[in-house]
């Protein structure tokens, strides 16, 4: 102990003249304003000041979350940032004032995540928990964070940061709330701490629990007022308690403000920079550490590799911790996945069924009553083309006048009005009789007439090609109870055997493959974002980039995560389609399952993208919704892109969902393997995609990413 009392360390935290602003209705303003200040190694430093000084404005910088405007901040010697500093590694170990914790992990849970990210290993993680829950006085481990009450949860987040012994710890009012002898239990942990030469800064707003700390900092407008070790500070000002110092420095402040323009009050009653050296050494005299304990600490060396790996297996294991928890919440998702595909199947791209139509038939009132047969010389022909009209696709409503017929189309009942003339039979056979030379009575009296209501276009053209289909049929079946040729009366148009796909084309198949990679790039687009909002919400990002863990990985464990869901819920989605509705596979399932995964990563790129640009779940609410509609649209599921204007045309191609989908249908339909421009496509356009989002992301990450979310934001509720 002897050796140590003359021994020099550097600071493990010096400010000088830091700087910075924040912008405030277009108005800059002074946050930190030329702040000094000396965290020698191994002290306990109580920075104390009122609620708004700008307390954790600094915390902040000295973890690199923000950048001071000027000055100069160093810690354990390094720019904040910089390996040297030590921040973002377990060196460090910070407790914001928010929980900052996964609110669905158990206690032990949440220990042993922070314990892992810091590289710890199983013993001493367990070894730990039982050290600081019984220092803590935590309640039973294997409770759930959200269901403890405010103090337990800051005792958690105290114990979750103290867990891995680092050389620095940062508390943000850590004992705020707690009752008074867990508040000295705390302390008297701390100064324990503090002889094994580690660094802990902490705010309070209980100015006299400071007095032991071995330094206390008087923080206010953005200065430190004076810096030094309770006893002297009392000593100095001649005063009682700390409160008594505050306020006779903020008075000091402000009658100085008007005289010292440059020269602030916190610079003159402060140990001046050039003194930092001296009076570093002077507080190291307070730490009661030893020479060895400093070397053992710089000589705990973890292989950065193997920490890496650890990071990401402690952040996949948090989300497999999440999932078994909402094991619920992830079998809803898989089933609405089923249910969605089902839905997709059952209602769309099937002819309608059972549509309304008015038929008078005036030369037949009740063709019900009447038996009708196919003869060449029937007199009740127009009766028997009724019975002709295919009974799934018409719901033929009998009517005893034209006039009513119609009036039932006008009152929106039926859809078509079909009228048959009085002297239908006779004028039909004299028609095929004299064929070019029948006269205009007969042919006005042969003519079949349709009134229909073309407001529902889809439904009225299906009302006019059937009864196109039904009276060739018709017609066909009469010449060939007349003993003439069937083909006689069929279009001079043959429809030769398709080469792909059915004659009697399948809507359903042809709108499958847009759905499927919509839905999964939809999918895609709302897992990701999801999932990154919430662990935003639930703030311990920032917590655990000061132990090291890395956006990187972070995005990593995420991607490796939601693709492992991802494919769970493609799974269900082509074992529905496939299985369960059978539709058609001509070409390779490994190539459709491939395809499908890229478009659910490429929607996970975008959904990153969201995220990163983003700051509130409403905000990435509207991006991922703002984009559905366009991806449904150039998909071709509502409309073939052919139909579209020409110029979005050649944006709807840009989209990776069109290429997809064509190169799905291509697949599925044709049979088409990976040698076809038409499937090749697809595998070049999404991972350009995904890279695009991904150049988007880091952009987002780093430059716009509160400026442009809020301009998103205010344009889409401005245009709403
Ligand atoms: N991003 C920001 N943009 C604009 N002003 C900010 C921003 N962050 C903080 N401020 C303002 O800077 C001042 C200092 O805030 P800071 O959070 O550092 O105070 P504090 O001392 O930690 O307060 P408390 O003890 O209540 O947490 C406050 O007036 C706050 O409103």
């Amino acid at each position: 102990m002897e050796e140590s009392q003359n021994e020099y360390y550097p600071p493990t935290i010096l400010v000088q003249r830091a700087c910075k602003q924040y912008m405030f209705k277009k108005v800059r303003f002074s946050v930190l304003d030329h702040l000094n200040m000396t965290v020698p190694r191994g002290c306990i430093y109580g920075l104390l000041g009122a609620s708004g000084c700008g307390k954790t404005t600094l915390l902040n910088c000295i973890l690199n979350f923000k950048k001071i405007d000027s000055g100069k901040i160093l810690v354990f010697g390094g720019v904040p940032g910089t390996k040297q500093s030590g921040i973002s590694s377990p060196r460090v170990g910070y407790m914001p004032q928010e929980l900052a914790l996964g609110p669905n992990l158990s206690i032990r849970e949440a220990l042993k995540f922070f314990g892992w990210i810091a590289g710890m290993s199983f013993k001493s993680i367990d070894h730990r928990t039982k050290v600081l829950a019984k220092l803590l006085a935590l309640p039973d481990l294997s409770h759930r964070i959200i269901n403890l009450s405010g103090g337990q949860q800051r005792r958690v987040s105290l114990a979750c940061t103290l867990i891995h012994e680092p050389d620095l710890l940062i508390l943000d009012e850590p004992t705020v709330g707690l009752e008074s002898i867990l508040r000295k239990d705390i302390w008297d942990y701390l100064q324990e701490l503090s002889k094994k030469l580690i660094t802990i800064i902490i705010t309070t707003h209980y100015i006299e629990e400071t007095r032991q700390a071995s330094i206390v900092g008087f923080m206010r407008e953005g200065s430190i007022l004076t810096e030094d070790s309770p006893n002297n500070v009392l000593m100095r000002f001649n005063e009682q308690s700390l409160e008594k110092v505050f306020l006779k420095l903020s008075v000091m402040q402000n009658s100085d403000q008007n005289q010292r323009t440059s020269n602030k009050v916190g610079q003159t009653v402060m140990i001046g920079l050039d003194d930092v050296d001296a009076h570093s050494m002077e507080i190291n005299k307070h730490a009661q550490f030893s020479k060895r304990d400093y070397h053992e600490k710089l000589e705990k060396v973890v292989d950065p590799k193997k920490l890496k790996r650890m990071r990401i297996k402690a952040i996949l294991w948090k989300h497999s911790v999440w999932m078994r928890q909402n094991y619920k919440s992830v079998i809803f998702i898989i089933f609405l996945t089923f249910f969605q595909t089902c839905f997709f199947c059952l209602t769309v791209g099937h002819n309608p069924t059972y549509i309304p139509v008015a038929a008078y038939n005036s030369e037949t009132i009740n063709c019900k009553e009447s038996v009708a047969s196919m003869e060449c010389n029937s007199s009740k022909l127009g009766c028997v083309f009724l019975t002709y009209l295919d009974n799934s696709i018409y719901k033929v409503i009998y009517h005893t006048s034209e006039k009513s017929a119609i009036k039932s189309v006008s009152l929106g009942k039926t859809y078509a009005a079909i009228t048959i003339k009085q002297n239908y039979s006779n004028s039909l056979r004299n028609r095929i009789k004299k064929w070019v030379f029948a006269n205009s009575y007969d042919l006005d009296q042969s003519e079949i007439s349709a009134t229909c209501d073309h407001t529902n276009a889809e439904v009225s053209e299906y009302v006019i090609l059937y009864l196109y289909k039904n009276f060739q049929t018709f017609i066909q079946d009469y010449l060939e109870s007349c003993k003439l040729k069937r083909r006689v009366m069929s279009y001079p148009v043959r429809i030769e055997k398709a080469i792909y796909g059915a004659n009697d084309p399948d809507f359903t198949q042809y709108f499958l493959p847009g759905f499927i990679s919509t839905l999964i790039m939809c999918l895609g687009i709302t897992i990701m974002t999801t999932s990154i909002l919430t662990e935003r919400k639930i703030g311990d990002l920032e917590r655990n980039q000061v132990v090291g863990v890395t956006v990187n990985e972070v995005v990593l464990a995420y991607c490796i995560t939601e693709l492992v869901m991802l494919t769970i819920l493609i799974t269900v989605i082509l074992f529905t389609v496939f299985f369960v509705f059978d539709a058609v596979l001509e070409g390779s399932l490994g190539l459709v399952v491939s395809l499908s995964i890229a478009s659910g990563l490429c929607g996970m790129s975008y959904g990153l993208f969201v995220a990163a640009l983003c700051e509130t779940e409403t905000a990435a609410l509207f991006m991922s919704l703002g984009c559905f509609l366009p991806l449904m649209m150039f998909s071709g599921v509502v409309w073939p892109i052919q139909g579209m204007h020409i110029y979005l045309q050649w944006v709807a191609y840009a989209f990776p969902v069109s290429t997809t989908s064509e190169a799905l249908r291509n697949i599925m339909v044709k049979g088409w393997g990976l040698d076809e421009a038409g499937v090749y496509k697809g595998f070049i356009v999404l991972p350009l995609w995904m890279l695009i989002f991904f150049i988007l992301f880091s952009i987002a990450l780093k430059f716009f990413k509160t400026k442009l979310c809020k301009l998103v934001t205010s344009c889409l509720f401005y245009n709403l």
